[in-house]
């Protein structure tokens, strides 16, 4: 029996799930590892951590699942986007810690490029903003801050990655330096019209082409793994990007079809076909998959707080011990109470960019209890969200009747009632909830000819659906003050 193991690789943990031939789940692991804050507004992770315990849940699920290496016949990665690793080439040591797509520290740099007039040839080259979220200026500020780092960048001694990279390297062993197109198309610094890294923007990022990986298509055999802790000679066949891998995973094959995943941040995407959809509101043009010869676009709005609001309550002010414990604490009010939080914890992201946003609490008077603020927080999410999806909708020229929703925090019934309620469309979680896992999966399934796309369309299973029930008063009311809120929230940090 051949199984598909995907390894995921998320902001908040490393997972591998394993599914059987029928691509049903069969074995789970997942470890979480060290977020590390070094100054306000930064965000980075020990890549060695990071490798140690995707390795550690690769072989706890053969474990679990009493299987060996030679039973899995493919291997399918996804992981969180833009986040930066740099390593040398001979040892494999990062140089420094992996700089987080969160990460706000090269805002003024971005902000620079701006007032330079840059951002129009990086948006129709890229699909995207010139924004700190994407790897670009996070690389850059490593060839800057890193003693040496330059010289040994323009001597072809050190390789970039963002964490798919960075695991295919560890997989194989360093023999293999690549990444699949919906990753790249992250960076700043791949051409999403002709499909190659772009010799003006690594000229406008000071960044020496030499560092870069090959790019892939998301879905076919790229190599087979030779390390020793994990096993050799398993093929790996996907990369794709967590959201990306997450509008596969929903099955959102065709045009028009979105998803939202509710995880550390929130992403909305949809599927827009062949067609590549330029947005004037915000959002970004992205690569969502390429399978052979044929490449998928989508629109995306990324917010970059979402159940990291609830991470926030938890650690940082200590209200409950488990994120879970948000719903039961905001189904004790009947309401917010008045309470709107601006969760601008590392600035705005879609539609509003602005890196100097910070966290707002509004609204708060002497009754105020922390099952307002649990519900207030639970709201900021879907408000979030409906900001998103509204242009999506706009840009697109079809409205958003549906979402399919994933992720960490989709199990929060609460939530997902309030996204249905306040977004006026039906929102539907799927049975298997672990969607960005499963997209990898498919496409390394496909991959190495083990199920088809109309197959796989077929097995998709609802869990529950969600529809708005709220009078639309009322919805009006709280998008108000909404508003009203993120407007103060923005521009905060000088
Ligand atoms: N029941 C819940 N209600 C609200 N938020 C939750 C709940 N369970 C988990 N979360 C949030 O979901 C996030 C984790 O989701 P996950 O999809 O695992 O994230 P990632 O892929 O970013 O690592 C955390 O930020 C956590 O606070
Ligand atoms: O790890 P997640 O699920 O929060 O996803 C992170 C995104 O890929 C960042 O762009």
């Amino acid at each position: 029996m051949s199984y598909i193991l995907a390894i995921d690789q998320g902001t908040s943990s490393s997972r591998c799930v394993l599914y059987d031939r029928q691509a049903n789940p069969v074995a789970m692991a997942q470890q979480t590892f060290t977020q590390h804050f070094p100054q306000p507004g930064w965000v980075e992770h020990d890549a060695e951590e990071i490798w140690a315990s995707q390795s550690e849940v690769f072989r706890q699920v053969l474990r679990d699942a009493q299987l060996a290496p030679a039973d899995i016949a493919g291997i399918g990665i996804t992981n969180q986007r833009e986040t930066t690793v740099i390593w040398e080439r001979s040892t494999g040591k990062p140089i420094y810690n992996a700089i987080v797509w969160q990460d706000r520290r090269t805002a003024d740099d971005c902000i620079g490029l701006k007032q330079a007039g840059a951002e129009a040839m990086v948006k129709a080259k890229t699909g995207l903003l010139l924004d700190a979220y994407f790897s670009a200026t996070k690389i850059r500020w490593l060839l800057d801050h890193v003693d040496g780092a330059r010289g040994q960048a323009e001597r072809g001694e050190l390789a970039f990655g963002t964490i798919d990279s960075w695991l295919v390297w560890k997989l194989t062993d360093g023999e293999l330096h690549i990444t699949d197109v919906s990753n790249a198309a992250r960076t700043l610094l791949f051409n999403i019209d002709t499909m190659q890294w772009d010799d003006e923007l690594l000229v406008l990022f000071g960044i020496p082409a030499s560092l870069l990986p090959a790019v892939k298509s998301s879905s076919e055999v790229y190599g087979q793994t030779r390390n020793q802790e994990i096993g050799a000679g398993i093929p790996i066949a996907a990369i794709a990007g967590d959201q990306q891998a997450g509008l596969f995973g929903q099955l959102c094959i065709n045009a028009g079809m979105a998803k939202c995943t509710y995880g550390t941040g929130s992403f909305l995407m949809m599927n827009t076909g062949l067609q590549r959809v330029a947005s004037s509101h915000g959002l970004l043009t992205t690569i969502a998959w390429q399978i052979g010869d044929q490449i998928h676009y989508a629109l995306e709005g990324g917010v970059f707080v979402g159940g990291a609001v609830i991470q926030w309550l938890r650690d940082g002010l200590q209200l409950f011990p488990n994120a879970a414990d948000s719903e039961r604490l905001a189904d004790s009010v009947d309401d917010n109470g008045g309470v709107y939080f601006v969760p601008a914890l590392t600035g705005l992201g879609a539609p509003h960019w602005d890196p100097h946003a910070r966290g707002a609490i509004f609204g708060i008077t002497r009754g105020t209890t922390s099952a307002h603020l649990a519900r207030a927080a639970l709201e900021s999410i879907c408000f979030q969200v409906d900001e998103v999806l509204q242009l999506l909708s706009v840009e697109s020229g079809s409205p958003i009747t549906q979402l399919r929703i994933d992720g960490g925090a989709a199990v929060n019934n609460r939530l997902t009632q309030f996204q249905a309620d306040i977004s006026s469309v039906e929102v539907v979680r799927p049975a298997n909830l672990e969607t960005t896992a499963l997209g990898a999966a498919y496409l390394a399934g496909i991959a190495i000819g083990l199920w088809t796309v109309d197959e796989l369309n077929r097995k998709w299973r609802t869990d529950r659906a969600f529809h708005p029930q709220m009078p639309q008063q009322d919805v009006k009311s709280l998008k108000h003050y909404w508003l009203k809120a993120v407007q103060r929230a923005k521009n905060w940090t000088e």
